[in-house]
């Protein structure tokens, strides 16, 4: 990724390798009487393939940044491309349906539909986009295998625990094979292992 302090900055040819693209962005929440400025003149370049972690304390518009970034939510200025398109240059419904091929979302806190089990919130994102149910389910449990879950593939999510939940809102992310992938906080419940006490 580049962070680039300022637009002019911008490289002046678009590199194809380029899959995202911020230019200026500012994001403002008007609350009542107050206006929280969460993004001010963001400008940055990510490449296809990279891997990215936005980091900063709470409250410095992380969560903001990705759902601009990932066209959840609108920009108050300045323009996000995705794989060349600027987002408001698509209808709802295009952009509705570019999402469901190109991306894939794990949210902060899941969003796992509580009818549905494990397996059928896997498996929903894949027959939203067209995919038939045979191929829909298979592609779900192999997903599911992915994460380590496929014992409580039949579960509903008020029936696991916090990362048991991450790991199935991971497995639906990465089941349709999107271009890109937007997750928040997406290893906050996965506790590393107590390092061995010594037995001397
Ligand atoms: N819907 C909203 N309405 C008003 N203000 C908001 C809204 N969402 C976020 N904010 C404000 O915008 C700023 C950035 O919030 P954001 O959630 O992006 O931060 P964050 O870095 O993701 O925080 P955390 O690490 O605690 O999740 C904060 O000051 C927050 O209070």
């Amino acid at each position: 990724m580049q962070y680039l302090p300022s637009a002019q900055q911008l490289p002046p040819e678009k590199d194809p390798a380029t899959i995202i693209e911020a230019i200026n962005v500012c994001k403002e929440y008007a609350t009542g009487t107050l206006n929280v400025q969460a993004l001010r003149g963001i400008n940055l370049l990510i490449a296809r393939g990279e891997v990215v972690a936005i980091m900063g304390p709470s409250g410095c518009g992380k969560t903001t940044l990705l759902n601009c970034l990932s066209s959840l939510d609108a920009v108050t200025s300045g323009t996000i491309r995705i794989v060349g398109h600027d987002i408001r240059s698509l209808s709802d419904r295009e952009l509705t349906d570019f999402r469901a091929r190109e991306m894939g979302f794990v949210f902060q806190t899941y969003n796992l539909l509580p009818v549905l089990n494990g397996l059928e919130n896997v498996e929903l994102p894949l027959l939203i986009s067209g995919v038939v149910a045979k191929e829909a389910r298979a592609r779900a449990w192999e997903s599911i295998a992915q994460v380590g879950l496929t014992r409580w593939a039949r579960h509903r999510p008020a029936e696991m625990s916090g990362g048991q939940r991450q790991r199935f809102a991971i497995a639906r992310a990465l089941a349709t094979a999107p271009s890109i992938v937007w997750a928040d906080e997406p290893t906050g419940h996965w506790i590393a292992r107590p390092a061995r006490r010594s037995s001397t």
